[in-house]
């Protein structure tokens, strides 16, 4: 199976949501499908092969979805960089600006170690402000960038320029105009 063309075809637009002219990259078909999540899975680790990863980090909430079975088939941690107020223990945080206003992410303190190569995954690229705010905070840890990985990247909105200052792969699976 090419899983590039497989999840060409599973997923789903939605048109207008969850705003009027946003083309939605709908992935719960992928979810329903066994044989392409699997393939996602061992497409990310092959493409992931020889690169050091310590740890996946991976942005609530789709970014958990094929995050955790990587992190389990490379074998090392799985982090959850999660929306601000949700992770119980003390956490650290990074506020980033989106198109309009301000977010908030956070992890656990002491889940990111000093030197560690943590891959950040998320389901889909798309302005950058997400991925880039999930690798400001591996920095501010003093972890270490190890790559970006995701199933989409939407190439208009242009979110690979704000991650190569990080000067590490970029792997999406499938890009769209
Ligand atoms: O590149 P960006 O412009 O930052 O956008 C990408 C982010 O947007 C979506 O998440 P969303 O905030 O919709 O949350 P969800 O995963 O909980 O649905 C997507 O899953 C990424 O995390
Ligand atoms: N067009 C889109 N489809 C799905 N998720 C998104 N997150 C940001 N833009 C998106």
């Amino acid at each position: 199976m090419d899983v590039n063309v497989a999840i060409r075809n599973t997923i789903r637009t939605i048109p207008d949501f969850p705003k009027p002219g946003i083309q939605f990259k709908d992935i719960t078909p992928i979810l329903e499908n066994p044989v392409v999540s699997r393939a996602i899975v061992a497409e990310f680790v092959k493409l992931y092969h020889g690169v050091k990863v310590d740890a996946v980090a991976g942005v609530e909430s789709r970014g958990f979805l094929f995050g955790l079975p990587l992190a389990m088939e490379l074998n090392v941690p799985f982090i959850i960089v999660r929306k601000k107020g949700k992770l119980p223990a003390e956490t650290v945080n990074f506020k980033y600006d989106l198109e309009y206003g301000s977010a908030e992410i956070e992890v656990h303190k002491g889940a990111i170690k000093k030197g560690m190569n943590v891959l950040v995954h998320d389901d889909l690229l798309a302005t950058g402000g997400t991925a880039g705010a999930a690798a400001q905070l591996i920095e501010k840890e003093e972890g270490i960038v190890a790559g970006f990985s995701f199933l989409i990247e939407l190439d208009d909105l242009k979110g690979r320029e704000k991650l190569v200052r990080f000067d590490k792969p970029i792997i999406s699976l499938v890009r769209y105009n």
